[in-house]
């Protein structure tokens, strides 16, 4: 592991630093995904991962709450830091880190459950209410939180597969926040949703900034623009350039990234 690439002495002097990963490898059977990739992720910041489409974005964002666990043929190498504590070491239980380190997909995928249940799910099992009256403010606050309280406070008990898709998305998110996590990895969670839709849940991810670390995969670069204050490009496995969002669209460092975002790779 070398931690001493560029982007590592650049990033050395981050503030409010939330996510550490260093030397991280991702292997697939001989299928070798991503290569020694190292990154410093600040706290209440929205970091973009673009890159053209088999890059390793998805692997790399699921290696942040060990959703590569569930994938037989995945092995992951290197060092993952949340607040300092290696998510890998065997004592983390992966339910908790992921409640911890919530996701958002790419489809919505509410449970075939009510609205108020969809949400008031997570803290159930991990007993953060001791009541249902604390509870019903979970629900309601993350509700609120998520852009979807007025439109479901009247119907909370109605499934949430009647939702539409932005409210659906939505009420994901909701779910996601409802443990109170620190970090929210979203894996394109705009790429079902019509412009509209999709606007709402911009603006939401901008207001999530204040509570969270939000990491989001996007096929947009107008989104990741949109969205983000930090930005990594991904080519082959490999992180190739890490900076302010600003810099990477209009002063990129590195060929590679010139030729994606002015649209010669991808
Ligand atoms: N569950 C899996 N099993 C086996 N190989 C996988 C799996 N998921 C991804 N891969 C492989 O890992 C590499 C990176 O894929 P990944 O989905 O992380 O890229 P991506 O940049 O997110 O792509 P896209 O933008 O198309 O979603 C690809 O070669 C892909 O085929």
């Amino acid at each position: 592991m070398n931690d001493m690439t560029p982007v590592n002495r650049k990033l050395g002097t981050m503030q409010d630093l939330k996510i550490s990963a260093r030397g991280v490898q991702v292997y697939y059977g001989d299928n070798h995904a991503i290569k020694d990739v190292s990154v410093d992720i600040a706290h209440k910041t929205v970091t973009a991962f673009i890159g053209p489409s088999g890059c390793g974005k998805s692997t790399f964002l699921r290696c942040i709450n060990r959703m590569n666990d569930t994938i037989d043929v995945a092995r992951v190498e290197g060092d993952i830091l949340i607040d300092g504590e290696d998510i890998y070491d065997p004592k983390v239980d992966p339910v908790q880190l992921r409640a911890k380190v919530g996701m958002v997909f790419q489809k919505p995928n509410p449970f075939p459950k009510s609205i108020y249940d969809n949400v008031a799910y997570g803290p159930k099992i991990h007993g953060l209410a001791r009541n249902k009256a604390e509870l019903d403010e979970i629900v309601e606050k993350s509700l609120r939180k998520a852009a979807l309280w007025n439109e479901a406070k009247d119907r909370l008990n109605a499934p949430g597969t009647g939702l539409s898709g932005g409210q659906q998305q939505r009420l994901c998110i909701a779910r996601a926040i409802a443990t109170a996590p620190e970090v929210l990895l979203m894996d394109e969670p705009c790429s079902a949703l019509d412009p509209i839709a999709t606007a709402q849940v911009e603006e939401l991810i901008d207001e999530l900034r204040q509570s969270f670390s939000v990491v989001i995969v996007t096929h947009s670069m107008q989104q990741a623009a949109r969205v983000s204050q930090k930005t990594a490009f991904f080519h082959l496995g490999n992180l190739v350039e890490y900076d302010d969002t600003d810099k990477i669209f209009t002063n990129p460092q590195d060929s590679r990234t010139e030729s994606y975002i002015s649209g010669r790779i991808g």
